[in-house]
């Protein structure tokens, strides 16, 4: 399967703030990276730098094999790439439906009202699809945050802790809404502190530690 994402040794962080230094990972379709480390590790710092929120000052970061270490982050999006955030960010008073279809127009899709609908279907979410954003359970709009970059044109997906606020039966089916995606051929890389969810559906573990990312000795799923 092809390499969708590589971060080639890159160093970024903050005023005073050192976090990654010299961090190399990849991501391909088909497959489903997980991302794990201490609080305040860099998971969220090394999403920014993909994503092109935060600037790396040494490194590469490439999508589909084209280089974006530069590109802004609405043609990163153009190009394939979706995030979810660790705080929840849907339109809370928009319905589900609405939400995806804000995401589908944006991303100029062929038939965005379509793109809609089989991103619902693909999710689980048809019969949420009038309800408002805002007053749905926090496992329910993790996934509405997921749909919403699907409906996008997601190709790349980077999840920052989707499980969290998931209650036991939520998390089953969604391990198996992962398993899913990644059959569909998404390349997905999870920041994820449950890690019996990471043992059971990665493919691959890295541990963000002291500013590099190592191979987590996490058994990974078959
Ligand atoms: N905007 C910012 N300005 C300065 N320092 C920051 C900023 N954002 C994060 N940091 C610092 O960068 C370091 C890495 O933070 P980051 O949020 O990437 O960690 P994390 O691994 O995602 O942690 P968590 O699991 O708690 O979400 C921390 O020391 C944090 O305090």
């Amino acid at each position: 399967m092809p390499v969708e994402l590589e971060v080639r040794e890159v160093t970024a962080g903050y005023p005073r703030v050192p976090v990654l230094r010299g961090i190399s990972l990849e991501v391909s379709a088909g497959r489903l990276t997980g991302l794990i480390g201490s609080n305040g590790a860099g998971k969220s710092t090394l999403f920014d730098v993909v994503c092109g929120r935060l600037r790396p000052s040494h490194g590469r970061v490439l999508l589909g094999g084209r280089e974006v270490t530069r590109a802004a982050t609405h043609r990163r999006a153009r190009l394939g790439l979706g995030r979810t955030y660790q705080r929840l960010e849907v339109f809370g008073s928009l319905s589900v439906a609405e939400n995806l279809l804000v995401a589908a127009r944006a991303a100029g899709s062929g038939d965005p009202a379509q793109a809609v609908a089989d991103t619902l279907r693909r999710l689980g979410l048809a019969d949420f699809a009038a309800y408002p954003a805002g007053k749905l359970p926090t496992g329910v709009a993790r996934l509405v945050e997921i749909a919403r970059a699907l409906a996008g044109g997601a190709r790349v997906l980077l999840l920052d802790e989707p499980s969290s606020g998931m209650g036991t039966g939520e998390l089953a089916e969604f391990a198996a809404t992962l398993r899913a995606l990644r059959a569909d051929g998404l390349a997905l890389l999870m920041i994820e502190h449950d890690l019996d969810l990471v043992a059971e559906v990665c493919d691959e573990v890295y541990e963000l530690r002291e500013g590099l990312a190592r191979p987590a000795g996490l058994s990974p799923a078959a």
